[in-house]
């Protein structure tokens, strides 16, 4: 994973990238004889009719149409859950996990995913799943797809080279990557690699509206990046594994999937670094609401009422004046998962480590620790800078119910209720 790989900018861009030249036709889609006798797919993320803005689909250019393979077969890997989640009740207990050890014994990203809970319904394609992978070995011989939504991979340790049909794409602990559904990919890595990832049955990540901050900021457009056109010619056993309709499916075909020459369109992978995250914030006082912080919501029907949203917690300047500038208590109709990436988050002094997660469902009541409450109640208000942390937070609009595996590993924290003990009760004059 040495090489430097090449990406086209700009996010939802209809792009177009050829591994050969002359591969990409010109002026259409279909021709009768495609260059080279390539073979014309087109691959639609959304309804043949969605409005313009919302429609997204590509024309991939293959070595052989990926129509000819044999049947699938169920495929076993217990960890990986999708809806219904009701193997284990609903609980209105605030939950966090520690960190868990990428496992000893070889693993490769696909039966590294282990789902801490989800919402919804894969079948009418609402709701959303939060996932852990926690990995040591790249997939060889197999790929990966999910019929059943979206991914958006969030590393935290070990970087990943995703080899997709759209071509390649890097990325380490501080960048993403989003999997639109249905892309065939592989993930090779180096060493021991964990992160999490949310995965969206309903609509595909997009930019969220920027209201009266204008045309700029937060996650600008330009710093998506999508890869240009790569592809292996391999005539040898490749296993496709697939995730449809929350079940697992194997095939085995008699070649790499991951053979398109060219491609155009607007519905590709891509990863963005949060470090480009243009962060916007109080400059007198308060704690404004998190959705400041938005990278790419997923919405649902109800206009500003996410599926699924995706927020960090990035470096920033804190300078609001007269205020506790922590999060605040609060109980939210929205549920909220949160990870750490990396460093401390501000409302949790202790507990909340990296790779970590913690989930407060629909009205639990949350907010800062003790220490981070004393901490915040006691500072001088002096511009601080918010450093070396990215947490981050998967907000949905309905509450996120946890697996059995979420619930009975040992990772889950038994004493989390603790941290919000022993508050000093407020004394009237
Ligand atoms: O609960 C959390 O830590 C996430 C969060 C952060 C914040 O700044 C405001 C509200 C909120 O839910
Ligand atoms: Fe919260």
């Amino acid at each position: 994973m040495t090489d430097a790989l090449q990406y086209q900018s700009g996010f939802g861009n209809h792009l177009s990238s050829e591994a050969v030249p002359g591969a990409l036709p010109v002026g259409q889609n279909s021709p009768q004889k495609p260059p080279f006798g390539l073979y014309a797919e087109q691959l639609s993320g959304t309804a043949f009719t969605a409005p313009r803005h919302e429609n997204r689909r590509s024309w991939l250019y293959r070595l052989r149409p990926s129509a000819g393979h044999g049947p699938y077969a169920p495929y076993v890997q217990d960890r990986l859950k999708s809806s219904p989640f009701d193997a284990a009740a609903p609980t209105p207990n605030r939950l966090r996990w520690d960190p868990m050890d990428v496992p000893a014994e070889p693993v490769d990203f696909v039966d590294g995913l282990v789902t801490i809970g989800g919402n919804g319904d894969v079948a009418t394609q609402i709701g959303m799943a939060a996932h852990l992978y926690l990995a040591n070995r790249s997939m060889i011989d197999r790929v990966f797809q999910n019929a059943d939504g979206e991914l958006l991979v969030v590393p935290q340790q070990g970087a990943l080279r995703f080899v997709t049909e759209f071509g390649r794409i890097d990325v380490a602990p501080g960048e993403i990557v989003v999997i639109p559904r249905g892309v065939r990919f592989r993930v090779e890595l180096d060493g021991p690699a964990r992160g999490y990832v949310c995965e969206t049955y309903g609509a595909a990540f997009r930019l969220p509206e920027l209201g009266p901050i204008g045309s700029n900021g937060l996650a600008n457009s330009r710093d998506f990046l999508t890869p240009v056109a790569a592809f292996e010619d391999l005539e040898r056993p490749t296993e496709v594994i697939q995730k449809f309709q929350g079940g697992l499916w194997l095939g085995t075909w008699d070649h790499s999937p991951l053979d398109v020459v060219a491609w155009h369109g607007n519905l590709a992978p891509y990863k963005y670094d949060l470090a480009r995250f243009n962060t916007i914030n109080t400059v007198s006082f308060d704690h404004p609401d998190p959705s400041i912080f938005t990278v790419l919501t997923a919405p649902s029907e109800i206009p500003g009422t996410a599926n699924v949203d995706f927020v960090i917690f990035p470096p920033r300047w804190m300078v609001a004046e007269h205020t506790f500038r922590p999060p605040w208590f609060h109980r939210n109709v929205m549920s909220e998962f949160m990870g750490l990436v990396t460093g401390a988050y501000d409302a949790k002094a202790g507990g909340f480590s990296p790779g970590g997660a913690s989930l407060h469902n629909m009205m639990s009541d949350h907010g800062p620790d003790v220490a981070s409450h004393t901490g915040a109640t006691q500072a001088e208000l002096a511009p601080h800078k918010i450093d070396g942390t990215l947490a981050f937070m998967f907000e949905s609009r309905w509450v996120i119910r946890p697996t059995k595996f979420a619930l009975e590993t040992s990772a889950l924290q038994a004493d989390y209720d603790a941290c919000w003990t022993g508050f000093p009760k407020a004394k009237l004059p």
